[in-house]
Formats: structure tokens, C-alpha cells, sequence
């Protein structure tokens, strides 16, 4: 179970999130994000989102994570009550250093897949289980889940989450992030 480390207000450009760290995280930098109260309810709308510096912070056009990070936040900040949990799992886990080592070879023609099985390392390196340990921490009752990876939902479901329904995050493609988004689609199962 893990245990509040902090939290505090966070007024943002879609409405006033509470957040809180917990001190069982042992990157020290997963972040929660809470609109209304969660607690004990059913149907909470939920993103959870992996860390992607080079989409969420420099806005880059390559993938549509930051679309999805804006457009999630707004959705929640809409609701009643929902949930933003941010983990700090960069490049589908491999990290920047290797992320941008796959993008190298992107820019040479291969996908995202190829990409990462070229240099040894797997495609999706993600885990959730501290997702699953929040949803229990608030006593989520079960979740709505904006997503278009049934990878995500599949692993919520196998650890004892209701999953009551997906919301599709939609972003708009660019000329950038289209082959991406096939690759996405084709290869990897998303519902986009
Ligand atoms: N290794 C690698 N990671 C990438 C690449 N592009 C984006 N990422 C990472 O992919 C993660 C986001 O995963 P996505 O597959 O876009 O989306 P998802 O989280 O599986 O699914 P959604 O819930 O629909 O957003 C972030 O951690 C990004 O840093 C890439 O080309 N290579």
C-alpha cells in the first residue's frame, strides 16, 4: 500500500488539480493529479499518462503525446471528478537517452517497433502497477479510462480494476506524427 509523502493545489490552464506524491514511489517523481474527490466513487474518468519530454514540454510534432496530455487535462478539468496520473516512464520506458537513440534510426526510415528491437531493447518496457496502487489508495470503485491502448486497459483489468469504459484521447494528425500513428495503429494495437 503506499503511503501520502505531499499535496498540494494546482491551479492550472484547465481548472484547479489537486496534487500528491506518495513516498512508496521509488522514482520520487510520479505525480497524481486530482480533480474533485475520488474517493470511493465509480466511473472516474482516468488518463494515465507516460512521461514524454520531448512531446509534453518541447511540444514536439514526432508523437502525439502532448496533444493527448493537453486534451486529457481539459477533459478532466470539465468533470466533476477524475484523475491524471503521470508517470515518469520516458520512451515507453527505454528512457530519453535510448528514446532518442531510436528516433536516430526513425530518421533513417524504420518504425517505432523496429526502432527499438534494432537496438536490443523491448517496445514497451512500461509498468502500472503504481497506477493500480493509487486507484487503491483512493479507493476507486472503478474507472473510465482515456486511452486508445488496450495494452493499458488489459493490464488495469489483471490487477483488480474496474474498467467501466475507455475514452478515446483523439489528436489531430500532423504531417509529422502520421507514420507514427499507423505504427501505432498497425503494429501496436491502438484503437486510433
Ligand atoms: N521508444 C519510443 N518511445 C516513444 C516514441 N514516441 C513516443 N514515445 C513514448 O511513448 C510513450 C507514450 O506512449 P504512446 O504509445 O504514444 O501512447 P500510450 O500511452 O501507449 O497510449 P495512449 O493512452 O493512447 O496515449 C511516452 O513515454 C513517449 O515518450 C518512440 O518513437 N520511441
Amino acid at each position: 500500500m503506499i503511503k501520502l509523502y505531499a499535496k498540494a493545489k494546482l491551479p492550472t490552464m484547465a481548472g484547479m488539480f489537486d496534487i500528491y506524491t506518495f513516498e512508496n514511489d521509488e522514482h520520487q517523481d510520479h505525480a497524481v493529479l486530482v480533480k474533485g474527490d475520488v474517493t470511493g466513487k465509480e466511473d472516474v474518468p482516468l488518463r494515465i499518462h507516460s512521461e514524454c519530454l520531448t512531446g509534453d514540454v518541447f511540444g514536439s510534432r514526432r508523437c502525439d503525446c502532448r496533444d493527448q496530455l493537453i486534451r486529457s487535462l481539459v477533459y478532466l478539468g470539465k468533470q466533476e471528478y477524475g484523475m491524471l496520473i503521470y508517470l515518469r516512464q520516458e520512451g515507453r520506458g527505454i528512457g530519453l537517452l535510448n528514446k532518442i537513440r531510436a528516433y536516430s534510426l526513425q530518421d533513417q526510415g524504420y518504425d517505432t517497433v523496429e526502432a527499438n528491437l534494432m537496438l536490443g531493447l523491448p517496445v514497451d518496457k512500461r509498468d502500472y502497477t503504481f497506477a493500480v496502487e493509487v486507484l487503491k489508495y483512493f479507493n476507486v470503485k472503478s474507472v473510465k479510462v482515456m486511452t486508445n491502448n488496450p495494452a493499458k486497459m488489459d493490464f488495469l483489468l489483471e490487477h483488480g480494476i474496474r474498467v467501466t469504459g475507455r475514452i478515446p484521447v483523439k489528436s489531430t494528425p500532423t504531417p509529422y506524427d502520421e507514420f507514427y500513428l499507423t505504427t501505432k495503429r498497425e503494429r501496436l494495437g491502438h484503437q486510433l
